[in-house]
Formats: C-alpha cells, structure tokens, sequence
C-alpha cells in the first residue's frame, strides 16, 4: 500500500491514488479476494479448478486435449506446465469429494465456509435444497455468466462460520435499493430479474436464515443488496493451465526453427480451439477483492488486473507512468467496448454498474454529438435482443 492511498473526490467516492511517481508496469499491490468462485456452468462442463483458490488442476496437454475434443494432441515442453509438479499435492474434501490444489487450500475453504456447506454423501443429489438452487441458477442463467449463485452460496457460509465478516462485506459500496432492479436486469438477464423472490425461496429452503442468528440479514431485501454488491464490485477471474504453457514457452530460449515449429502448433491449436469453444478457454469465475473494489474507472486506464499466479491473487500493474497525486484507473469495460463513441461507452456503464461515468475522456468528450455509428447502432439493437 506505500506506493497508493485511497482517498474519497465528490465525483465519484472512494477511488485509489499515487502517493509518488511510479512507473509503467509496477505491480501497485497484490491481494487474495475476500471470497471466490468458479461460475456454475463453467464446473459443470468440466473446466478443473480448485474450487478455493481457482488454481486450474488439469495438465495443459489434459486441458487442450479435452476442449478441443481431441484427445491425440501432444504438447511438447511438458516442464513448461506448473500443473504437472503440484498433481501430486492436490487432494480432497473426505466427506464430499471436492478437489482442492492443496491441503492448504482445503484446510482454508473449510475454516472459511465448507465446514457448514459441505454437503458430504448428497453432493450429486439433485434433490438436496442446494443442489435444487444451483440447478435454478443454471436453468435461468446460460453463459457466458457475470456471476455466481456459487459465490452467494459461499458467502452464505462465511456468514456463518465467520464471526466478525459482516464489516468485511459492509466495507464494499452498494446501491440505492431503488436502484437494484436495473442491475438484476443485466446480472440476471431480463426473464430472470422478475423471478428474484423465486430464487429467495429456495435459497430459503437451502439455509433457513431464520434459524441462524448470523443470516438474519438475509431478507429478500438483504438478498437484493447482496446481489446488487456483486454486480457492482464483482471482478471476473479466468485460469487456464494451457494459457500458463504457452506463457512459459514464449519464454523458452530455443532456435530459431524450433520456435517456428512450436509457435505454428501454437497458432493451429488456438484455431482448433476457437472452433471448438469459442471464448469459453479458461476456469471463468468472480471474486471480491476489498482493495481492488476501490479502484474507479476510466475509459482510458493507466491500470490494469492481472493473475500472475495463475489462480484469484489479483495484482493491480500500471500501464502507464503515473504522476504523483494522480488517481489509478481500470477500465470495468472489454477492450472492444473501450474502442466505442462516448455515448455507447456510458450507456454500457450506466446499465451495468449504474453510474454516469466523469472520467477525463469522457469530460473531454463531452461535447461529442450523442450518436452512435451504424455498427454501433447495429450492436447495441443485437444487445438489446439478447437481454
Ligand atoms: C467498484 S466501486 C469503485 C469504488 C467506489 N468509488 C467506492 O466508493 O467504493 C464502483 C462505483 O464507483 C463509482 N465510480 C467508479 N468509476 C467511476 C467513474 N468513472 N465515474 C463516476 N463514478 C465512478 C460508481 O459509483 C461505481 O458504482
């Protein structure tokens, strides 16, 4: 934290700033999230990750094989996948099952949550309350998914094995209640945002909050706010164990015509898989971060997320110089949406984060006719449809 400070501006609340000139490319700070989660669809198709800390479990040649449903593919450079030396520390839930990259991330997934949600010798009964609420989410939420009932369910534990967590969760900015629907609408999709009292009830039926003295927030209102803190601060997570091979094997010294031969298996496989799965690569999931959820943001960013770990400890880098007294900046948006005219780049940030964004480049635009182009207009109608 030496090198940034949070400080709060009229504009726009809380926001992160550099207490002295720092160069582009340092790592501001790095921090484990306050609670993470894989998405549900992405588990269910059989993307391996430590259902902890997100750490992909499966070798590269494993992943690749099994995404590009081709199971003769052979990856060269085996040493250059971290997953093939840590197969052997990788272990178990005993009672459920569950596969954790560590004793050590078991022993912290119990103390934190799984002791009370561990669902032992039920975990593939469709039956069970839980399972039940998943299934719903899934039903009612296709992919690409922006958030997780997984992540509320974990939550929901960590209230009750937690003593002092409720601060924890308070910390982070929410909305005006009245303000909620709009952001269910996009979280959600538009079926869905009216079916909240549905999904209570199971969540209901799962963990009978009235019963525990630490869920008593747990009204449909504090259910809505939940929601509604997710959306806002939720940061999305994506591991993959053949993306840290290709990592690892930029970085090989080799000869020249060896490089060519690997860089073309490289480039083939990356077509098979866009084939095959589209965007959907890695190990997708959320987390809350406390530090990073300060962070603003800017249609021109001097910061960015990144996972150099390859699991949910997240390293917030500068991209640029920065000046001393400057305020750090992501952008919450894609690299395409950036790309767009102030007016679509503000529509998208007022329906997904509920707010009108006063970054500098959208101040020094501000007298931009409020018009979009044809692809544009073309884009935001095909959104629209698929809401
Ligand atoms: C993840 S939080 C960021 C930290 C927040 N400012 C706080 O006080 O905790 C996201 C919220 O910050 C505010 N915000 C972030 N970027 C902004 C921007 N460029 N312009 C205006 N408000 C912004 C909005 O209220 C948004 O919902």
């Amino acid at each position: 934290m030496e090198l940034v400070e949070v400080k709060t501006t009229a504009e726009k609340g809380r926001g992160l700033f550099a207490r002295q000139p720092i160069k582009a490319g340092t790592v501001l700070f790095e921090e484990s999230p306050l609670v993470s989660s894989q998405f549900c669809w992405n588990a269910t198709y059989g993307y391996l990750a430590c259902e902890y800390c997100l750490r992909p479990l499966e070798t590269a040649e494993c992943n690749v094989r099994r995404l590009a449903s081709d199971f003769a593919i052979d990856l060269p450079y085996p040493e250059c996948c971290p997953v093939q030396e840590q197969l052997e520390r990788h272990t178990r839930c005993a009672d459920c099952g569950t596969l954790y990259c560590s004793q050590a991330c078991l022993s912290d997934a119990l103390e934190r949550y799984h002791k009370g949600l561990c669902l032992g010798a039920n975990k593939d009964n469709a039956s069970h309350p839980v399972n039940a609420l998943i299934d719903f989410w899934k039903k009612t939420h296709y992919p690409p998914e922006t958030s997780s009932i997984l992540l509320i369910i974990k939550i929901i534990g960590m209230f009750k094995q937690i003593p002092d967590v409720q601060s924890k969760f308070d910390d982070f900015v929410s909305q005006a209640v009245n303000e909620d629907l709009e952001i269910f609408h996009k979280m959600l999709g538009k079926d869905f945002a009216n079916q909240i009292e549905q999904l209570y009830a199971l969540l209901v039926n799962a963990f009978e909050p009235t019963a525990h003295e630490r869920l008593q927030w747990l009204t449909l209102s504090g259910f809505r706010s939940l929601l509604a803190l997710i959306g806002t601060n939720g940061q999305g997570i994506g591991t993959s164990s053949f993306a840290d091979w290709v990592r690892n094997v930029s970085e090989l010294e080799l000869q020249d015509k060896q490089r060519e031969t690997v860089d073309a298996l490289i480039d083939g496989l990356y077509t098979k898989l866009d084939d095959v799965v589209g965007s959907f690569l890695n190990n997708e999931g959320s987390a809350l971060y406390s530090l990073q959820s300060k962070v603003n943001h800017s249609c021109a960013p001097n910061a960015e997320c990144q996972f150099p770990h390859s699991n949910n400890v997240l390293a917030l880098t500068t991209v640029q110089d920065i000046a001393a007294g400057e305020e750090i900046c992501i952008s919450y948006l894609d690299e395409c949406a950036l790309e767009r005219s102030r007016h679509s780049r503000q529509k998208m940030l007022r329906e997904n984060y509920l707010f009108q964004c006063q970054c500098e480049k959208c101040e020094s635009q501000v007298n931009d006719p409020d018009e979009t182009s044809e692809d544009e207009d073309d884009e935001e109608e095909m959104d629209d449809d698929s809401d």
